[in-house]
Order: C-alpha cells, then structure tokens, then sequence
C-alpha cells in the first residue's frame, strides 16, 4: 500500500476569466493536512470548494500559490490522487469487478487479488459480475470508490461523493468510507455541503466563506471514532461549525443542510 500523504497548500489563489472580467474564486488558501488525516472543506455555493480540489488534484494547474503532495509540486493528474465525484462514473457496459480493474488485466492474479480485496473492503462481495443498472446509489459510490484505492492513491479527493443519495444511503455510506479510511489509512480531503457529514468524519474541518473563496476558520473535531450523532458533544461541535460558516455570512451565502 501506497504510504498516506502529507498534502500542503500554500498560499493558493485562483481567478477565472469570465467574458473580460476577472472572477476571483480563491484568495490565499493555505493549511496542510497530516498523512492519514481526514480533512473536510465546507462552505457556501460558490466559494470554490470543487475548484479547490481539481487543483489539489493537478486538474487545473492556472493558479497562484504552491500544492505539494508529499513535497512535491502538483503540476499534473496522477493516480496517486485519486478523485470522487458526485456521480459513480461507472461504465455501464461493464460488470462490477471490470469497473474496478478498468484498465488492468483481471487475468493477472495479481491484479484479481488486488480486485477483490478491495470488493472486500468496500463490501461488495456477491456483487463481482452484477451491471451498474443492478446497483443501488450507494453500491456504484462503492464501486467507484473501490476503482479509485485500487490505484493506491496517497490521497483521496471526494467532491460531495453521497450529495445525490438519500439520507439513510448517505448516513451508511459515511459509516462505510470511515471502514474504508480505518482499514487504509489513506489521506482524505472532503468537500461537503453537509455539517453533519463533516463533523462525523473529519479530524478537522476547513471552513470557508465566499467572494473571493478564503478560509474562515479550521475546527478540530476531537471526538472517538465511531461517533454519536445524536450526542451531545457531537452536537456541540455541529453547532460550532454553524456558527462558524454564519459568523460574519457572505450576503450569497446559500442555505444549509443541518
Ligand atoms: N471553468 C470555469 N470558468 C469560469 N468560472 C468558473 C469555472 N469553474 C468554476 N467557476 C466559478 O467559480 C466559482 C466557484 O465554483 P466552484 O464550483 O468551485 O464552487 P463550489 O464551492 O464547489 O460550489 P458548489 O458548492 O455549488 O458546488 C463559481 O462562481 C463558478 O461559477
């Protein structure tokens, strides 16, 4: 297994060009994470969290500032970042175990072995020869999941990966990627517009605030794995991120899910 990556960035701007116009999405962001930390960004629509990860992940190298993956400079994509969308991504033509080998020989009992321990651990076992279209919402996020660490990523970018499921859906797919993490240990950085989901997962949370996109404040979240959602230390903190993300609202602040 790939070792989990100290990810740093520093001082990082961004604008994009919008007919003539200079659009300032990103203005001097800098925190680092630890290796096998796990690090949410939250924030309002529009801030910049998703622009902020593709450069995290080489996507979009037109910035100001540094991103470095283990001291190195991010200057292009790499399977050592492995990125999660919103939607799976799966391709649909292919079963559950091609999906996750994509592009590596099934053939090759190295690369079976690798297929299915990671079907282990994402819990899909029964599942190897079942199509996209048999899946849940929450099997495919697994799937794809499974596809990404396959490639022994050093970190783990996810841009709001259950935003499209449902509560209950949601709520084990947290309990699932925190298995995931447990057993891995890979860095992870989170983008969620959900305050619940951040607190129940991250070791810190980065909040932000938009117009230029900034950090507002970063939170540590220092409460035992597994967490209580209903308890009162975990609603503690809840309310201390929504105060945070409140404190001095940007006027294009969106609404939240709390
Ligand atoms: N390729 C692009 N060209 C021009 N403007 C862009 C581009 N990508 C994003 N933007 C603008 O940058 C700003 C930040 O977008 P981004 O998607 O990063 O925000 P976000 O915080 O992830 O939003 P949301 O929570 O709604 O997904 C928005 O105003 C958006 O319109």
């Amino acid at each position: 297994m790939t070792p989990a990556a100290e990810l740093a960035i520093e001082g990082l701007s961004k604008s994009f060009d919008q007919e003539g116009t200079a659009l300032h999405v990103l203005s001097d962001i800098s925190f680092h994470t630890k290796p096998g930390e796990f690090m949410s960004i939250i924030g309002p629509s529009g801030c910049g969290k998703s622009t902020l990860l593709k450069i995290v992940a080489g996507l979009d190298l037109q910035h100001q500032g540094k991103v470095l993956l283990s001291g190195k400079p991010v200057d292009r994509p790499s399977q050592d970042k492995g990125f999660i969308f919103q939607e799976h991504r799966l391709f649909p033509w292919l079963t559950v175990e091609k999906n996750i080998a994509a592009d590596l020989p099934l053939k090759d009992p190295v690369v079976r072995a690798r297929v299915d321990e990671m079907i282990r651990l994402v819990r899909l076992t029964g599942f190897e020869k079942a199509y996209p279209k048999q899946l849940s919402g929450g099997m495919s996020q697994r799937v794809a999941i499974a596809r990404t660490l396959l490639r022994n990523p050093q970190v783990l970018l996810l841009d709001e990966p259950f935003g499209a499921l449902d509560a209950f859906t949601r709520n084990h797919m947290q309990e699932a990627l925190l298995d995931i993490w447990r057993e891995n240990r890979t860095t992870m950085l989170l983008v969620t517009h959900d305050i619940d989901e951040a607190v129940f997962l991250s070791n810190r949370i980065v909040v932000m605030d938009a117009k230029p996109g900034r950090i507002k404040t970063i939170l540590p979240i220092d409460l035992p794995y597994p967490r209580n959602r209903i308890g009162t230390s975990f609603q503690e903190l809840r309310t201390q991120v929504l105060k945070a993300l409140e404190k001095e609202a940007s006027p294009a602040a969106d609404t939240w899910d709390i």
